[in-house]
């Protein structure tokens, strides 16, 4: 598994912390033993009369990974999901929390170390947004003044002002701000570990996008182990650093979304993916992915300063862009209009007059510039390779 011999860097990629983590793997030197995973689930099974709703599960969970379980409706995820914080108790096999088995902890103590986030959102309507989001760290003993401090900062994180917000009823709240306020009551006391099953289910795709892209950027949520039940495959693209796609209660492929894309198990994890595949060779390609495939013309040895200055001239771009990039992002900044400059939007009519630079942290690295046309035929060719590659 990638966690066993892998190390994930966060930076601070446009793309987001999972994106950022999966292209910035660095093999550990070998003298140093890998961390013990966070999550450890072996041979898990859940039995109802007659029917199987989990059938003999394994993974690992590394600090700070996410895990997204995804699959069809009634494949297991939610069971699954459950069996980790001991809602619902498996029927064989077990689960392990930093080395611990869950079924030696009472289940109140473990899911206090546990972040729980669900769809239906489960605020207590006679509470105010302030004392949902203070109920775990009042049950560990916070005291008032760490409570009212970490509960405004959280509801300031999340777009949830608490002059406004903080003495209202989960009542006076739209579906989205419910959701919020879930977030940061899951959050509130800090847990290493944090389990979602549909968090954004309630709400409309737009809305859903935008807390999405909040939630991928939360400082907050940076180093905690999640595993999060979708069954959206653009979140789960979006999101995780490892995908388990679920059908039948078995897992049919655990594996990052470009493994699970380019590398499918089995007709149906290929079947799965087939109706959004090119949206989601867009999404996981990353512009280092099409260096390689870059015509040498592409590649400019400008000085910083020169660089940056002819960005400013002749260019509608302001900001260099990281090889961390996906394809798709690349594309919206090299297609999207400047709002507020209509010199810019005129330009976009004649896209091949934008150029994006793509440049490394590492000041020694070549630099590339590269047109709409060119990204897209070196996009056409790392699909190829990476599907040759993939059947050889
Ligand atoms: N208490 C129960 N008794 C009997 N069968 C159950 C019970 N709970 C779940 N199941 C069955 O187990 C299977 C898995 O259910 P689960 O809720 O885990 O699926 P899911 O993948 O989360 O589905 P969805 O995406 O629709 O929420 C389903 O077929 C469901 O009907």
């Amino acid at each position: 598994m990638r966690h066993a011999t892998l190390c994930g860097t966060r930076n601070d990629s446009h793309a987001g912390r999972s994106a950022a983590s999966r292209y910035l793997l660095t093999p550990l030197p070998l003298s140093i033993a890998p961390a013990p995973p966070v999550i450890r689930v072996r041979d898990l099974s859940k039995h109802y009369p007659g029917h199987m709703a989990v059938q003999d599960v394994s993974f690992e969970l590394a600090a700070g990974e996410t895990l997204v379980l995804l699959g069809p409706s009634g494949c297991g995820k939610t069971t699954l999901l459950k069996m980790l914080n001991r809602l619902i108790e498996p029927t064989t096999g077990t689960v392990e929390i930093n080395g611990v088995a869950v079924g030696q902890q009472r289940p109140e103590v473990l899911r206090r170390g546990i972040g729980y986030v669900i769809q239906q959102v489960g605020l207590l309507p006679h509470y105010t947004v302030a004392e949902n989001v203070g109920v775990v760290p009042r049950l560990l003993g916070h005291t008032a003044a760490a409570i009212a401090e970490r509960t405004s900062a959280l509801l300031t994180r999340l777009h949830l002002p608490p002059v406004r917000f903080a003495d209202q009823y989960p009542h006076q709240l739209s579906g989205g701000q419910q959701q919020r306020v879930g977030l940061a009551r899951a959050l509130a006391a800090d847990p290493p570990i944090m389990l979602l099953d549909e968090p954004f289910g309630a709400l409309d795709p737009v809305t859903r996008a935008g807390i999405r892209r909040e939630f991928r950027e939360l400082e907050e949520l940076r180093a905690k182990t999640m595993v999060l039940v979708t069954h959206d495959v653009t979140e789960a693209f979006e999101l995780a650093d490892r995908i388990a796609l679920l059908s039948g209660g078995q897992i049919q492929q655990i594996g990052t979304p470009h493994e699970l894309l380019f590398r499918p198990a089995n007709d149906f994890v290929r079947d799965f993916f087939a109706a959004e595949r090119l949206a989601l060779q867009l999404r996981t390609l990353r512009l280092r992915d099409l260096l390689p495939f870059l015509p040498p013309s592409t590649k400019t040895a400008l000085s910083k300063s020169l660089f940056l200055g002819e960005i400013n001239i002749s260019l509608s771009i302001d900001e260099p862009v990281s090889p961390n990039y996906s394809v798709q992002e690349a594309l919206e900044i090299l297609t999207a209009p400047e709002a507020s400059d209509a010199a810019a939007a005129q330009q976009v009519a004649d896209a091949s007059a934008r150029y994006l630079i793509i440049v490394e942290s590492d000041e020694n690295a070549p630099r590339y510039r590269v047109a709409l046309p060119e990204l897209m035929a070196a996009f056409a060719h790392a699909i190829h390779h990476a599907e040759t590659v993939w059947k050889s």
